[in-house]
């Protein structure tokens, strides 16, 4: 019996996963990740790192965030507690959705993860108070190859569901888009 449904969005790569979780009397059983059922989201590599965030506050922005080849990776992100719109930005180059984004309202009550392939930078506002996250991260973690997006870049225009706030110095610091940009080539 499948454990997700998945889905395309209309970014290419970008997939909804669906959890089903196996419910009983006592309450559920969820599976977060499957190697064989994800290969057809284009999961095919192991999982490197697996990273889990709380956010305390209502309408607080983490992103947007991607690392550099050749450390750039697929993510997995799941929402454990509370609720979260979700957005992932395409920055390959190339692509015929170059700059385009798209979100997800992922929440614990939605069992609705987005897997994101290398390429794309991400990030979520949350939508509730204490939200847990739990990423699955198909690269080491790399300081040096880390890289991000304004998330108040005019040129992506992310639609925040609400006011931007809470955002981390280096969040806040990241350079607007210009003319030089080329996009991440894989
Ligand atoms: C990503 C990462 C970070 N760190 C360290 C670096 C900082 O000292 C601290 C917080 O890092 P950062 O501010 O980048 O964390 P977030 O802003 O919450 O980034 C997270 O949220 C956004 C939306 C994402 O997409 C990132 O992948 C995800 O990690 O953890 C690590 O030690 N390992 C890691 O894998």
């Amino acid at each position: 019996m499948t454990r997700f449904t998945i889905s395309d969005t209309p970014r290419i790569g970008l997939k909804l996963i669906e959890r089903h979780p196996l419910g009983d009397a006592r309450g559920f059983l969820s599976r977060l990740f499957c190697a064989e059922e994800l290969s057809a989201a284009g999961w095919r590599v192991p999982i490197a790192q697996i990273n889990h965030t709380f956010t305390a506050a209502r309408g607080t922005v983490r992103g947007l965030h991607y690392q550099l080849p050749p450390h750039a990776e697929m993510k997995l992100v799941s929402c454990l507690r509370g609720a979260v719109w979700d957005v992932a930005v395409d920055l390959r180059a190339g692509s015929p959705t170059y700059l385009q984004w798209h979100a997800e309202i992922l929440s614990a009550e939605n069992h609705r993860a987005l897997l994101i392939p290398e390429g794309f930078a991400h990030g979520f506002q949350t939508q509730s108070d204490d939200v847990e996250m739990l990423y699955c991260h198909s690269s080491f973690y790399a300081p040096a190859a880390e890289a991000g997006l304004n998330p108040q870049d005019p040129r992506v225009a992310v639609a925040w569901p609400l006011a931007v706030q809470g955002l981390s110095p280096r969040d806040a610091g990241h350079p607007m888009i210009d003319a030089q940009f080329e996009g991440v080539r894989l």
